[in-house]
């Protein structure tokens, strides 16, 4: 099956050779081509080029893409899409003064999302959680990371993990899974850390491996979550299963998390709203990318990744969702985009980096998604007709994707 896309008004992010990831500077930097064709042949991308050599064949389907602007679908490798229930009287309680740290010393948060997630069906989790993924794809999704870490149980965490195999299954975006036992300790182990990781270490990871249900492995590495040390173990004992590390570190704090996440080779290091000149350092020259979750500094009221700073530097920026119950209740990159132009000042060019190679190489998937490249899946947003691509952040409340196509199908 071959769909030819015609009179694109400009095709973003199209890279002749491949790259994993752009980095500082070279994020300023998006390849376009103005007036383009793009073949797809089933599920990849076969050729593109300008329309004044747009192949004369016999194909399947032609799509006009007058005025419209043709870009790879996003790639989100922060999620927490799978829970039960929502917590919308906690986001009263913000409003009403109660910080994030107040509402779950007070047994909500994290906590409060496991016993609703322990309460309730493997089934209706999948049947709540698959409607968020539904969501995500019509706003121009097309590879998705999405966490464990409301169970804080075997049963629990094996629950959801299933749920996400499942959701991979049933669905034709890239989902790659990754286990966070180490979310938060359950009240029954607040006095007995060790205890909690090792039931993560013996109980959980042994089964994970066996059943092949996760790709990564997280931890909430924080003050009042999860120490340097305690991170340490979880990070060890992962790898020992082959998952690489995605850490959650420094949303509230710096600890010193960064610097051991790099020494134990973790992927990707997650949220960073509150970044030292250490923590800089300590990623320069390292393998780990940084992930930025403005969506959720916008929800929770928290500083944005200091993204110039660190651009700066020379460090790649990746952008992702965190869509979850208690800190980002919406999983729209469109929006992420964005907000990352209008309140971390990065160009619409960066964020477009940001949120789509970038984002694939914080999934280790950039050989095959978030860039217009021959051989890559044919995963793409059409959009409305635009005056130019920067109105995708700057009409931010506005939904301009016309269509997204997942593996050479309309999507939407
Ligand atoms: N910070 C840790 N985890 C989630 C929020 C968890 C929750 O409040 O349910 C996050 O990435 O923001
Ligand atoms: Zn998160």
């Amino acid at each position: 099956m071959q769909t030819l896309i015609i009179n694109i008004k400009e095709l973003l992010q199209v890279r002749e050779n491949h790259i994993d990831k752009v980095s500082g500077d070279e994020m300023a930097i998006l390849p376009t081509l103005k007036n383009a064709f793009l073949l797809l042949e089933n599920d990849l991308i076969k050729d593109f080029g300008l329309m004044e050599n747009c192949p004369k064949i016999n194909i399947d389907k032609t799509i006009d893409a007058t005025g419209k602007i043709v870009l790879p679908t996003w790639c989100d490798s922060h999620t927490h899409i799978v829970y039960a229930g929502n917590r919308e009287q906690e986001f009263v309680d913000r409003i009403n003064g109660l910080s994030y740290e107040e509402i779950a010393n007070r047994g909500g948060g994290i906590l409060n999302s496991a016993k609703k997630l322990n309460e309730t069906s493997e089934e209706e989790i999948y049947n709540q959680s698959k409607k968020r993924l539904e969501e995500v794809i019509s706003q121009g999704t097309g590879a998705v990371e999405i966490k464990s870490g409301y169970g804080l149980t075997v049963d629990g965490e094996l629950k959801m993990l299933r749920v996400i195999k499942k959701l991979a299954k049933n669905y034709p975006i890239t989902i790659k899974s990754t286990f966070l036992g180490a979310h938060a300790f359950p009240k029954e182990y607040k006095e007995n850390h060790s205890g909690y990781i090792d039931l993560i270490i013996d109980e959980m990871l042994p089964k994970i491996a066996e059943e092949k249900l996760a790709d990564f492995i997280d931890a909430f590495l924080e003050t009042g979550y999860f120490s340097v040390e305690e991170t340490e173990r979880i990070m060890e004992a992962g790898k020992k299963y082959g998952l690489i590390s995605k850490i959650h570190v420094n949303q509230f704090t710096a600890i010193n998390g960064i610097e051991a996440c790099v020494k134990h080779d973790a992927l990707s290091v997650d949220h960073l709203e509150i970044v030292t000149d250490e923590d800089i350092e300590a990623l320069k020259n390292s393998k780990t990318i940084a992930v930025a979750l403005p969506s959720c500094s916008y929800f929770i009221s928290i500083p944005y990744t200091p993204a110039r700073k660190m651009l700066n530097a020379g460090l790649p920026l990746a952008l992702a969702s965190d869509f979850n119950p208690g800190t980002t209740p919406s999983g729209n990159m469109n929006f992420v985009v964005a907000t990352a132009c209008i309140k971390m000042k990065m160009t619409p060019e960066e964020a477009i980096n940001a949120a789509t190679i970038n984002g694939a190489y914080a999934m280790d998937i950039s050989k095959t998604h978030g860039s217009i490249t021959k051989g890559k899946k044919a995963n793409l947003i059409i959009t409305k007709p635009l005056n130019s691509f920067y109105e995708i952040p700057y009409c931010f409340g506005s939904n301009l994707i016309e269509s997204v196509i997942i593996n050479g199908k309309n999507m939407i």
